[in-house]
């Protein structure tokens, strides 16, 4: 670690980015899968579920919202940090947002992701983001490699774990509960969370640690929820898998899922998707039409459990992470947390070269 001694004096909220209009739906989904091997046709069919709603994702408007409740928590905390927003994969670019930054004076940059997780996609890219912002500064503001005009971006770690972002998904739960109503027909809590390769998460954390921690992470994350709430029979699942059929990815998805549930008997659902941080499009088309769809088709009374979003204690915690980074200080060795764009971990989260597309 770097200029450990040094005070932050802004943060930058660092997300993956989404379409604002029917125009940005191709660039952005080429953005997301360059050299990624998804085939043509599941971009097709991704940019249909973004038309569904006017080629508008709400990620942009929900990480907004979340900025605006982090700029009310860091004043209350009495932390002067201005708040930045950059994206991964869309406008506002990390690019822009550091170079942004950077003019306004900014030299020690806390990074929060909107990701809790460890893994290639959750962890490792947002460093990779770093990276790339810092290398599209140096071009752009040649002065930032100098000693005297260097930048450090120091990147919050994971935080899956964290009791606040445990409670709130609790509440969340709760209240989906709630809403079914009372019955003597047995509820069944169901988590997901985004899949991805089965090799992406065999590689996932550190390589001594034998892989699988992502997958490790959300049981765990589950359980968490599940134990606040006195529940010992519930799933984790999985969702919105891309990448060609004869690639494994992390199964069973939750839609075949609610085919077993259905065929066990079990008719009323709770799904709480403990693997996003907000309602965007993975979340409102994946599960609250698809997975949905299916439900009603197996008869299935189904409720979708709110992501955290702009609950209180989530966005507590994140001023509360800021805090205890803003003065150089917090755990330096945490999961997740790098300078710079370097990893935590050796040979951390490496990305898992793809195997070429069969020919046919
Ligand atoms: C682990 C994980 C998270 C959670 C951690 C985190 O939050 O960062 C996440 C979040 C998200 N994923 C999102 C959207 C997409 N993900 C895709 C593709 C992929 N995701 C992957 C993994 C993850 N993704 C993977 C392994 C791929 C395959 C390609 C690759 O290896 O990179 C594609 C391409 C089309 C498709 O194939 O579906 C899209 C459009 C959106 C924005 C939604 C909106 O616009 O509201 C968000 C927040
Ligand atoms: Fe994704």
């Amino acid at each position: 670690m770097i200029g450990v001694s040094s005070p932050f004096d802004s943060v930058l909220f660092l997300s993956f980015g989404g379409p604002d209009g029917p125009d940005d739906v191709i660039p952005f989904l080429e953005n997301v899968t360059r050299g990624r091997g998804i085939p043509r046709e599941r971009l097709e069919a991704v940019a249909e579920h973004y038309f569904h709603f006017g080629g508008v994702s709400p990620i942009n408007r929900l990480n907004l919202d979340m900025i605006e409740a982090l700029r009310a928590e860091l004043a209350r905390r009495g932390l002067d940090l201005p708040v930045y927003f950059g994206n991964r994969n869309w406008h506002p670019m990390a690019e822009d947002a550091l170079a942004e930054m950077y003019r306004a004076g900014h030299r020690r940059i806390l990074v929060f992701p909107t990701s809790a997780w460890g893994g290639y996609s959750g962890c490792r890219q947002y460093h990779e983001d770093i990276d790339r912002a810092l290398a599209a500064l140096a071009e752009r503001e040649p002065a930032s490699t100098t000693p005297e005009g260097g930048v450090l971006l120091r990147k919050l770690p994971q935080y899956w774990s964290h009791p606040s972002f445990v409670a709130a998904g609790a509440d969340s739960v709760r209240r989906a509960l709630e809403s079914l109503g009372d019955s003597e027909e047995p509820v069944r809590l169901v988590f997901t969370a985004h899949s991805v390769p089965s090799s992406a998460d065999a590689a996932s954390g550190p390589a001594a640690e034998g892989g699988g921690l992502y997958s490790r992470q959300v049981m765990a994350a589950s359980k968490a929820v599940a134990d606040a709430l006195g529940i010992r029979d519930f799933d984790q699942v999985w969702q919105s898998r891309s990448g060609p059929p004869q690639i494994p990815w992390l199964e069973p998805d939750i839609c075949d899922h609610l085919e077993d549930l259905a065929a066990q008997g079990i008719r009323r659902v709770v799904v709480y998707p403990v693997g996003f941080i907000s309602d965007h499009l993975e979340v409102v088309w994946d599960l609250d039409n698809e997975a949905a769809e299916v439900a009603q088709r197996l008869g299935m009374d189904y409720v979708r459990a709110d992501t955290v979003g702009t609950d209180p204690r989530f966005i507590e915690m994140i001023g509360e992470l800021v805090q205890a980074y803003a003065d150089g200080g917090g755990d330096l060795g945490a999961m997740g947390c790098g300078d710079n764009g370097r990893v935590c971990r050796d040979r951390c989260c490496v990305p898992v070269k793809r195997p070429a597309r069969p020919r046919r």
